[in-house]
């Protein structure tokens, strides 16, 4: 008998809403099942793929034999190919769409590639439950992401009460009432909602808002994967993409991070900036381990890790909107230990300012 198809899945949501977390929660409980990860992230530095493989390009085997590689828009269809030859015995694969994406781009070249081996297996959306009235009051465009999702998953639960959450999930059901709606903390999603994710029938497609995918192969003129600043394909857009207004701001350091300003920075963002993460590395007695850090929309979270055979370093992407860059980047290069006259010696107070954000690493 001949091999199943294999799904790809595409797993899209505004930035920071939670998409490496729900990914990361995949690969540790995907118990025999082999899943190869595609991250399509913002910029060049690809802290995504790092977070996820521990480490930044190419493709990447992981322990429990799933796979991962961070591609770039362009590579995003070599990559697939990689990970659908027999050799790999991949079962699925999920691409994580960067937070300001158009999916319809990236599920139009997946459902184009017409190789036998593989079909679309959905668009899991990712909401983030404390921001989503105002991120979809600030960027009403992205409910055309949502609507056409086939499984939306409302993450970040714990962060808002009983009625907010509600509140969420009916203006979920009001832009696309035909997706399961699945809330969530830390991305705890069941891998089976995604590997047999509901079928689009015409009767469904017809019920709702939500397009079918020849609906969303012609009608849509949209060419591009967002990726990097001003990463367009050629134009022609109908519709305003959240990446015309969105741009990063990319560091990386050799020399350790001063801690307490690091902190400052997380929690006072620049003005325009939505979402900082980064790897970075302290100089400090008893904290040598790898900091993960997340700040987005005022919330900041660290974790704690182990560099295992890979170089100290810090690598820090500031995204955002309308930001004075090169301020951000004065910034930045401030809080590089020895930035400042006669903060050479390591701040061991300043830690707390960074390990008060502490969570628990998975
Ligand atoms: N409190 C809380 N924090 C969460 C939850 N899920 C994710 N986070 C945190 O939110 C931050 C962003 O999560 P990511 O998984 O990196 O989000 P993302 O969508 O991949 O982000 P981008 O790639 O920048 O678009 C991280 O600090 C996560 O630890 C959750 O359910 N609750």
């Amino acid at each position: 008998m001949s091999r199943p198809t294999i799904p790809v899945i595409v797993v899209a949501g505004f930035l920071g809403s939670g998409k490496t977390t729900l990914l990361n929660h995949l690969l540790r409980t995907a118990d025999g099942t082999r899943i190869g990860v595609l991250v399509n992230d913002f910029g060049s530095i690809n802290i995504d793929a790092m977070l996820i493989a521990g480490q930044g390009d190419d493709t990447v085997s992981l322990s429990n034999g799933c796979m991962c590689c961070s591609v770039d828009a362009d590579g995003v269809e070599s990559a697939l190919a990689r990970l659908l030859r027999p050799k790999s015995a991949i079962d699925a694969i999920v691409i994580e769409a960067s937070g300001i994406a158009e999916p319809r781009a990236l599920i139009r070249m997946i459902t184009g590639m017409d190789d036998p081996r593989m079909r679309y297996g959905g668009l899991v959306y990712v909401v983030d439950a404390a921001t989503n009235t105002e991120v979809r009051r600030r960027h009403p465009e992205i409910d055309r992401h949502m609507e056409i999702a086939d499984l939306v998953v409302v993450n970040k639960a714990d962060l808002v009460a009983d009625d907010e959450l509600s509140a969420v999930c009916d203006d979920v059901h009001r832009v696309n009432d035909t997706a399961p709606t699945v809330v969530t903390a830390d991305g705890v999603v069941e891998a089976a909602m995604l590997f047999d994710p509901r079928p689009r029938t015409v009767d469904n497609a017809a019920r709702s808002r939500q397009l079918t995918l020849d609906e969303l192969l012609e009608a849509d003129t949209d060419q591009c994967v967002g990726h990097g600043d001003g990463g367009h394909g050629d134009g022609g857009h109908r519709y305003p993409h959240l990446h015309d207004e969105f741009g990063s701001v990319e560091f990386t350091s050799a020399r350790p991070l001063n801690p307490r300003r690091l902190a400052e920075f997380l929690e006072r963002p620049p003005t325009g900036c939505y979402r900082i993460k980064g790897v970075v590395a302290f100089d400090v007695p008893g904290h040598r381990q790898k900091f993960v850090v997340h700040a987005v929309g005022g919330f900041v979270r660290v974790e704690r890790r182990g560099w295992g055979g890979e170089e100290r370093s810090s690598s820090v992407v500031v995204i955002g909107a309308g930001m004075d860059r090169d301020d951000v980047r004065r910034r930045l290069d401030a809080i590089v230990v020895g930035a400042a006259p006669g903060d050479d010696q390591p701040d061991e107070h300043g830690i707390l300012s960074i390990t008060r954000h502490l969570v628990t690493a998975h």
